[in-house]
């Protein structure tokens, strides 16, 4: 039987729904939330989702800035303007597109964003926070993978979770929060061994590696949910995934195309951070 299709475009597009309700009760408030976003050069693909945040906290009612800075930009002057958007009232969330140019070092920035503004969720104590189980603003691309399993009505706790890749982006925040979903979770990276067969057992399937077409059906275990966070853009300019989506089709119970799976959940979540980061800002 064909694997049902996991829709992150609908499913993001629910979760926004519920952001902008929220959003117009919190302005009801006095209290209007607020995002900033940093992008430095002319990577194209950044610029694109730049842009859709932009567009997207315009739809949800948010106040927004975007701070365009060329090239050359140094890392001094970047972590000051990071210093000013920690001190602004209006800036509730802070994030800086990823990746920055070569000369400069991505956790010195990062390390600069107030803790309670870093709606990314990468710097070392929200990290921890995850890690531990405290409360905090979470990663957005890993929240969004278990708010897609779990609004498609599946079950976490006590499935067998396995990610495919350890990046600190996706494959550890994402694990670190299948466990608190009490899942038992296994990381497989490049180094493994009998990748294959590890996958095979997983009841969820998380891949993560940057690779497109890598994981065929022989990785999946009959009726298992694939969740694939590749975004490759093939030389014939069309999309991948990590997963061979057509060859997994009929072995899994649930999968995420790509485009539409994933990708549309990170910038929902990244949405819900901002008001929950004004949420708690204000006190509310
Ligand atoms: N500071 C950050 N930098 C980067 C992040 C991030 O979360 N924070 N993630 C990625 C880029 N990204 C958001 O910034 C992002 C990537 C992809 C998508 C998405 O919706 N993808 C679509 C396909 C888009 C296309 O056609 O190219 C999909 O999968 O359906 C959203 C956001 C790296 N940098
Ligand atoms: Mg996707």
């Amino acid at each position: 039987m064909s694997a049902k299709v996991i829709d992150g475009k609908r499913i993001a597009q629910e979760i926004k729904d519920e952001i902008r309700l929220e959003t117009e009760n919190l302005k009801g408030q006095g209290i209007v939330p607020g995002l900033a976003v940093v992008l430095v050069g002319g990577d194209p693909a950044s610029a694109v989702y730049v842009g859709n945040k932009e567009k997207t906290c315009r739809e949800m009612g948010f106040y927004s800035e975007v701070h365009r800075l060329p090239e050359e930009t140094t890392e001094a002057e970047l972590v000051q303007l990071v210093g000013s958007l920690n001190r602004s009232d209006s800036v509730h969330g802070i994030l800086v597109q990823l990746p920055l140019p070569k000369h400069i070092n991505e956790k010195l920035v990062i390390d600069a964003i107030a803790v309670h503004k870093d709606v990314d969720s990468f710097s070392p104590q929200n990290t921890g926070n995850l890690v531990i189980g405290d409360e905090s603003l979470l990663p957005c691309t890993p929240a969004g993978i278990i708010e897609l399993i779990k609004r498609t009505g599946m079950d976490i706790s006590g499935k067998h979770a396995v990610v495919i890749g350890r990046s600190n982006i996706v494959g550890k925040p994402v694990a670190m929060l299948l466990l608190r979903e009490n899942a038992t979770v296994t990381i497989c990276h490049s180094r493994t061994e009998n990748m294959e067969r590890i996958a095979a057992e997983a009841d969820i399937l998380v891949v993560a590696i940057g690779k497109p077409k890598a994981i065929d059906s022989r990785f999946i275990k009959p009726g298992a949910v694939v969740i694939d966070v590749g975004v490759n853009r093939l030389n014939n300019g069309k999309l991948a995934g990590d997963v061979d989506y057509d060859d997994c089709l009929d072995k899994a119970s649930a999968i995420t195309p790509v485009p539409g799976g994933v990708g549309p959940m990170t910038i929902a979540m990244l949405m819900k951070n901002t008001l929950k980061a004004a949420q708690l800002q204000a006190g509310v």
